[in-house]
């Protein structure tokens, strides 16, 4: 039904009356999202359950998630829909789930009606400001392990991320149908790293349906309903956000006080701007209109808001007629990889432009500041939470906005004290650096700082030894080893940021044929001896392929990166030397061979429409690539050259 008013009115739009055509069609829309069959509002406080599902990745959140909206009827059985919540192309196509996303359910237990408010995270470890950031609409986790695999890192990390807020913890073992499974050790794993009793701990299996109505019960007899005054002043908390292309930005709130009507004036807290209220819905996990949301419940609100920014995660949002005290926020999360973002060509930098704020606002963990490369133009220089975040972000660009931009190797934000001048005595002699190109010559530094992490990786005790050469082999020392049963143990090492960002966890999963997991988190500045390693083609230096390296490692990568490169650039019309070039010093050079590309030439005689097609293919070929220093680099060459 929505797509067909969709185009009829898309139809209309082209009309001359276009502009009358759109403001009605959005009040069509408004209508056409089915009613509330049952009225939420009267549901009390004491029947509401808000509740997150964590767990490492690929145990099996989303589709116990599914299992639980079928279950409760949200979906109908066998519907042929699998991981409903994991909505994004990226997420279907990578099998994972980067988006939080929300629904309410319905469950009568004991003749009473519950409404279950079920918020589904991603699991890799790049996405956990999302997982903390859901955490706080709610009052309990379900915290799902594969009875398979037993703990792993992330299932560390969320652990404590969920006990460090307080949460009722539901501890669940899914996959108990695989041949492999043994739930009983996982179960002492539990036991001996967070003290979870035996008793409590379900056993399930997501994927046949076993053990559903047990999560569901323990969900509400164990985890406390919201603690919620609906008599108070209304005061709701924006924890997410996405934007519509005809609604402007929508925003997901947790109503901790008080109750919201269509049409009510609220203020945001962050911006002090007011908005009135055009529509409120609950997520079913369709949309579902209604008039009224409640203290306790989760509901996403469209009020006009225009532009991302306006949409601040971690708002409180109140009436405008009545001030209350904000809520407290979240910390922002903290970009730890950087990269250029640029257009193909510049006619593209408005497009892009618009496809990254959008996109930001969907995505609040990344951050956006401008940047401009003599070789690449105007551009952005974004902040992820890893490589797999930018990766992402990068086809989610491609995706959903069409959008293909060039990303520069990554980088980390490095600390440098400069040597005292008279300029710098007023403005401080500490920088902060994210970007190589903006690295200071070497004369006017006095000690560089690269970021830390502690880094904790659990794995089945035969790989240890590959595990620790690889450790070290990126800079890392060891903190402490524990055994957590008969054949597993967990590491924790003090690693540099920029060892880990770029394939550190494709090694780890290689050399422990995938059963070593990882994850880490923020150790402030180390002092270091840090290098730009400069790379030249044909004596130009190409500032968007340098990078920041330990003095220890300049000469190797320098190596590595040379070859890559006589890999990954074509061979042109001109001969290409590659050099590496770090204080002044050459530390490796390769030669890429010039050749004549005329790939007309074995057309004798006057084929002329093949001759023509061949062309064309050239040309379409040629435009994928950037010209850098008069040679043509494919648009990968400067993330690429950095993997192994
Ligand atoms: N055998 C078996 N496989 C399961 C079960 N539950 C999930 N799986 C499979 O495990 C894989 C991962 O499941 P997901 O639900 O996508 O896992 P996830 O935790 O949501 O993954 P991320 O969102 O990427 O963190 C899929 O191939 C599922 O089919 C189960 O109970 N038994």
């Amino acid at each position: 039904m929505f797509n067909l008013i969709k185009n009829i009115v898309y139809i209309h739009a082209k009309s001359p009356k276009s502009k009358i055509c759109r403001v009605k069609w959005r009040a069509v829309i408004t209508r056409t999202y089915c009613e509330a069959p049952i009225d939420y509002t009267q549901i009390p406080i004491e029947r509401i359950r808000n509740f997150s599902i964590i767990a490492h990745v690929d145990h099996g959140k989303s589709t116990l998630a599914d299992r639980l909206l079928e279950f409760t009827g949200a979906i109908t059985k066998n519907s042929g829909q699998n991981q409903v919540l994991d909505k994004l192309q990226v997420e279907r196509e990578r099998g994972i789930t980067v988006k939080a996303q929300s629904v309410s359910l319905l469950y009568n237990y004991k003749g009473n009606e519950y409404l279950l408010n079920l918020i589904d995270t991603p699991g890799h470890v790049d996405f956990s400001s999302e997982v903390s950031r859901s955490l706080s609409a709610c009052q309990g986790v379900i915290l799902v392990v594969d009875a398979n695999d037993g703990v792993q890192a992330q299932t560390v990390a969320n652990f404590y991320l969920a006990f460090g807020k307080d949460l009722t913890i539901v501890p669940v073992l899914n996959k108990i149908d695989l041949k492999n499974a043994d739930p009983d050790r996982v179960t002492k794993q539990l036991q001996s790293l967070f003290d979870i009793e035996p008793q409590e701990v379900l056993r399930i299996s997501a994927k046949l349906g076993t053990g559903i109505q047990s999560v569901i019960e323990a969900l509400i007899e164990r985890i406390s309903p919201p603690k919620v005054d609906r008599t108070a002043p209304f005061r709701a908390l924006l924890f997410d956000s996405w934007f519509d292309k005809y609604r402007g930005a929508l925003s997901l709130i947790y109503i901790q006080d008080g109750e919201i009507n269509v049409g009510d004036e609220v203020q945001s807290c962050h911006s002090q701007k007011t908005y009135s209220i055009k529509s409120l819905s609950l997520l079913r996990p369709q949309e579902v209109v209604t008039k009224k949301l409640v203290a306790g419940q989760i509901g996403l609100i469209g009020c006009n808001m225009r532009t991302s920014k306006e949409a601040f995660i971690g708002d409180t949002i109140h009436l405008s007629s009545c001030p209350v005290e904000p809520l407290q926020g979240f910390e922002p999360p903290q970009p730890m990889v950087f990269a250029g973002v640029y257009p193909m060509d510049q006619s593209q930098h408005v497009n892009l432009r618009s496809a990254i704020d959008k996109l930001t606002l969907n995505d609040s963990a990344v951050s956006v500041d401008i940047d401009s490369s003599p070789a690449l133009g105007q551009g952005w220089r974004l902040g992820f939470l890893g490589l797999l975040h930018l990766e992402v972000f990068s086809q989610r660009l491609q995706q959903e906005y069409g959008a293909e931009p060039i990303l520069t190797a990554p980088s980390v934000t490095y600390k440098i004290t400069l040597k005292e001048t008279k300029q710098n005595i007023k403005t401080g002699r500490e920088i902060f650096v994210n970007n190589p190109a903006l690295w200071p010559d070497t004369v006017h530094i006095e000690e560089t700082f690269e970021p830390m992490v502690i880094g904790t990786i659990i794995t089945p005790d035969k790989y240890l030894g590959p595990i620790m050469s690889l450790c070290m082999e990126r800079r890392g020392v060891q903190r402490n080893a524990t055994n957590i049963d008969n054949d597993r143990v967990m590491l924790q090492y003090d690693l540099p940021l920029c060892e880990i960002i770029i394939d550190f966890h494709d090694s780890l999963k290689t050399i422990s044929s995938g059963y070593a997991s990882f994850d880490y988190e923020d150790n402030g500045y180390q002092s270091s001896n840090l290098v730009k390693l400069r790379i030249l083609l044909n004596g130009t230096a190409v500032e968007e392929l340098s990078n920041i390296v330990h003095i220890s490692k300049a000469q190797s990568i320098g190596r590595k990166m040379v070859l890559k490169l006589k890999e990954m650039i074509p061979r042109q019309m001109i001969q290409i030397a590659v050099q590496a070039v770090c204080n002044g010093k050459i530390l490796a050079r390769e030669t890429i061979k010039a050749y004549r590309k005329d790939v007309t030439a074995k057309l004798y005689g006057g084929d002329v429409t093949r001759r023509m097609k061949l062309l064309a293919q050239q040309a379409a070929g040629k435009k994928k690539m950037r010209m850098v220093a008069n040679i043509s680099l494919p648009r990968e060459t400067f993330i690429d050259v950095l993997k192994k």
